[in-house]
């Protein structure tokens, strides 16, 4: 090698480093955009999926796929078909078309639209749900049962699956960061068994170290490093785990002797994940693979692919730590079903595979099989057949070693392979290292960009919609508030007025009641002078009931003038029912619309409000509105007419009931009583007077005459008095009965006390009605405000949404950029 030659290899290792440092900082950088992401998706904004159209391009795709397949290539073999689905879910989701053209060429990537990061048009390319890859859910479970299934699942079924997706693109990307920083460069020999994948590396190697048979032999992953990474000593480590392998801890490895490599390679009973083969590379010169002076390079022999699929399965899990596939196919069979599936699955990941026909000394027909060969890859691996000068290579690696052992040359075409791997592996360590990172850093900022427009786009419709349903509410939470007021107005206007109409009437009516007690007494029927004291009673009794019989009149009253206060309420309830019912009923077909047009977020708010309408137990008594109000009324009045009762019951009969010396209320019963002239004269005149017109005829009579007429005169007074007390007896006793009766409830306070308790009783009666009219507007009332808050709660977030997608939205684009100039300035590197 020359020194410019070297100077160049020097400068592009030292072009390489760079690139890896950037696309590390890169790929960081775009795991904490996932961490940030998966955060904002839990917490505060569940990231909007555009499920059903993804659901239905993934159903044209699949048909695509199905009429492609019956019509063309098939693409799995039966092996592999029982895992396929964690096959797919295993490799990496394959670039989007526009990407995958050249892998990562200047002329692709560097296309005007990513250089100007997503303008209209692009971010309409992006928009179409095709176009989504890495964060695509896995929900092929539901796909093929019916779109509308996925349609239904729950916003926050799909936040937590899309959660789940993000976290596993994370411990990819920390895989290809892993990658990316790791100096070495692995090489993974596959293909199928017996293909010849041991003699190659014992070719490639010039060292006869793999064991190799005509049956299938290898039976785990051999790795196969220069002995200089352990030190120069040539040692085989069976390694049980490879995360804990360290080829300075002894227990984590077991040393096997290089004589029993063979039984172990052939024999291994799934005891050890993977050998580890510190050997020497027999070659010459600087030609070596695994000792070429800048990078260390592995090569990892493997078990061939229809072994078994779990052998399979491990095979394309290893792919992302592999830098380069060398495929061995067997000249003699071409590529069988499980080879294709190979290919096809590898390129997800790798564009570009490094062929290799091996046993193809035992084929006559050379070129028809060449022929026959390159079309097959035509169809399998497009980017490999456009440089299947440099990657496909048809050679004989078992005349190779046989060459090597009689120490004759080396076949031309088998160093050019050497060759091409050589330049393949350090010289395009971009394309076969770095590439894949790159690519898929690309994937998952281009779903990034394509979900942000997405968000942005969703967000700013819920803004609209809440807006619009803010603007509509509007109208309706003023009515309300003017409803609850003039309600509530007119409600306790009402309790006011039939408060004050039941006092005024009872004050009135018990007022007249107790000044006509007299003629209440009158109705009584006087027996006669004998049975005076049994008048007396009846007298009295009559005029209690009487009593009682008006305070029920004015409890009446109150009963009546309760239930129309409630007839009134009622209809106030009623009109407010209907103000209800209207509202949910608007607010339910609202509902409706807005869930059809798929935005859950408001229907949740509105399920809690409804909850909220409903009063709770204890505010709404069951049948309020319907019970007798007249009941309860009536039972308190009972008692407090009993009191009223047992107050008159302590009135004794007395003397004085019956005798009443002021003649001077009914004189005229007095006249007809004394019949005679002279008592006529005395009787009009005052008793002081009639003595003294006495005194002055007896001078002029003379004294006996006098006395005689002043004797017979005060008998006949005494008669009359006698006379006119029998006869007034009766009169006498309602009189002062009544007059009794009224003195004592005077001073009782009995009209005020039925007035009072009449009034309160009315408005105890009326006021739960009030309460409740009040209270069931206020909770229509907290229950809307509680509605707008959550509207202008969920407004703030959407639109905090808003700028955070659309913040993410650039700066995805920005780090897209910057991961594809990694590849637009290789150089050739
Ligand atoms: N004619 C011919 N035979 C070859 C060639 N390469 C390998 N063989 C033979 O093919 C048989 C299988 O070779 P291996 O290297 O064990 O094949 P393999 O792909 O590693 O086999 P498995 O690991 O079991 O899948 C052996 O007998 C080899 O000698 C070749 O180029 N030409």
């Amino acid at each position: 090698m020359s020194a410019s030659q070297q100077q160049d290899q020097i400068q592009q290792q030292r072009v390489f480093a760079d690139k890896c440092r950037r696309l590390h900082t890169y790929l960081l950088s775009t795991k904490s955009l996932l961490q940030e992401i998966g955060e904002y998706n839990r917490s505060k904004w569940p990231v909007h999926y555009p499920l059903a159209r993804i659901a239905r391009a993934t159903q044209a795709q699949q048909q695509a796929a199905a009429s492609q397949a019956s019509s063309g290539l098939r693409r799995t073999s039966s092996m592999i078909n029982s895992d396929t689905t964690l096959v797919d879910s295993l490799a990496p989701v394959p670039l989007r078309r526009s990407m995958t053209t050249d892998d990562f060429s200047d002329t692709e990537v560097g296309s005007d639209e990513l250089r100007a990061g997503v303008d209209p048009d692009s971010v309409g390319r992006l928009l179409d749900p095709s176009d989504l890859s890495v964060l695509k859910l896995d929900l092929r479970l539901s796909y093929h049962s019916d779109s509308d299934v996925m349609g239904s699942l729950e916003e926050s079924s799909i936040a937590r699956l899309f959660d789940e997706r993000l976290a596993q693109c994370e411990i990819h990307i920390d895989k290809l960061i892993a990658r990316v920083t790791d100096k070495s460069s692995k090489i993974l020999v596959t293909g199928d068994l017996n293909a010849g994948k041991s003699t190659l590396v014992n070719a490639l190697i010039r060292n006869d170290i793999l064991p190799y048979d005509q049956q299938p032999c290898t039976m785990l992953f051999c790795e196969v490093v220069d002995a200089s990474l352990n030190g120069g000593l040539e040692e085989v480590h069976a390694i049980p785990d490879m995360h804990t392998y360290d080829r300075n801890s002894p227990s984590t490895f077991v040393k096997v002797n290089i004589g029993d490599l063979e039984d172990i390679v052939m024999e291994n009973d799934e005891q050890f994940q993977q050998l580890k083969i510190y050997t020497k590379d027999n070659h010459k010169d600087k030609e070596s693979l695994l000792h070429n002076g800048f990078v260390d390079v592995a090569l990892i022999d493997s078990p061939g692919l229809n072994r078994d699929s779990l052998k399979t399965t491990q095979l394309f899990a290893r792919q992302e730590e592999i830098d380069v596939v060398v495929f061995v196919v067997n000249a003699e069979n071409h590529f069988t079903l499980s080879g294709q599936d190979f290919l096809l699955n590898a390129g997800n990941e790798k564009a570009h595979i490094f062929i290799v026909v091996n046993r193809f000394d035992a084929i006559r027909r050379k070129d028809r099989c060449e022929r026959m060969i390159l079309d097959q890859i035509r169809e399998l691996s497009p980017l490999t057949y456009e440089e299947r000068n440099e990657l496909v290579h048809f050679v004989s690696a078992h005349e190779q070693l046989a060459d090597q052992r009689n120490g004759t040359s080396v076949a031309t075409s088998f160093s050019n392979m050497e060759k091409c791997l050589r330049s393949f592996t350090l010289e395009q360590r971009f394309k076969s290292k770095l590439a894949p990172a790159q690519r898929y850093a690309m994937n998952v900022l281009f779903d990034i960009q394509y979900l942000a427009a997405e968000n942005v786009a969703a967000a700013t419709k819920r803004i609209q919609e809440i807006n619009a349903a803010l603007r509509e509410s509007m109208p309706k939470y003023e009515n309300l508030l003017q409803e609850r007021t003039e309600t509530s107005k007119q409600a306790e206007s009402m309790l006011d007025s039939s408060c004050l109409e039941v006092r005024r009437h009872t004050t009135a009516h018990l007022t007249n009641t107790a000044l006509h007690l007299q003629d209440v007494a009158e109705k009584v029927s006087y027996p006669g002078l004998l049975s005076l004291w049994s008048y007396a009673e009846n007298v009295l009794l009559t005029m209690v009931r009487h009593l009682e019989h008006e305070v029920s009149e004015c409890d009446r009253f109150a009963c009546f003038t309760i239930q129309q206060a409630r007839q009134e309420l009622a209809k106030f309830e009623e009109a407010r029912r209907r103000l209800e019912d209207t509202s949910s009923s608007s607010r339910q077909d609202a509902l409706a619309n807005k869930n059809s047009s798929g935005i859950e977020g408001i229907s949740a708010i509105s399920d809690d409000d409804t909850a909220l309408l409903k009063l709770p137990a204890h505010s709404s008594p069951a049948n309020m509105w319907e019970g007798d109000v007249s009941a309860s009324v009536t039972a308190s009045q009972i008692a407090s007419i009993g009191s009223i009762s047992n107050a008159l019951d302590t009135i004794q009969l007395e003397l004085a009931d019956f005798v009443d010396l002021d003649f001077s209320h009914n004189w005229g019963t007095l006249t007809s009583i004394s019949a005679s002239a002279s008592l006529t004269l005395f009787a009009s005149k005052p008793m002081a007077s009639n003595v003294l017109t006495l005194l002055k005829m007896s001078s002029t009579m003379g004294a006996n005459t006098a006395r005689r007429l002043m004797v017979a005169t005060a008998a006949l007074i005494g008669l009359g008095s006698v006379f006119y007390i029998l006869s007034d007896m009766d009169a006498t006793v309602r009189r002062k009965l009544s007059s009794r009766v009224s003195l004592m409830l005077e001073e009782e306070g009995f009209v005020e006390r039925h007035a009072e308790r009449l009034t309160t009783e009315t408005s105890r009666a009326i006021r739960p009605f009030v309460w409740h009219l009040q209270h069931t507007f206020q909770r229509m009332v907290e229950a809307e405000e509680h509605r707008r808050a959550d509207h202008l709660r969920k407004r703030h977030v959407a639109q905090d949404s808003q700028i955070y997608f659309d913040e993410l939205r650039i700066k995805a684009q920005e780090l897209t950029n910057a991961v594809r100039v990694v590849s637009i300035d290789a150089n050739g590197c």
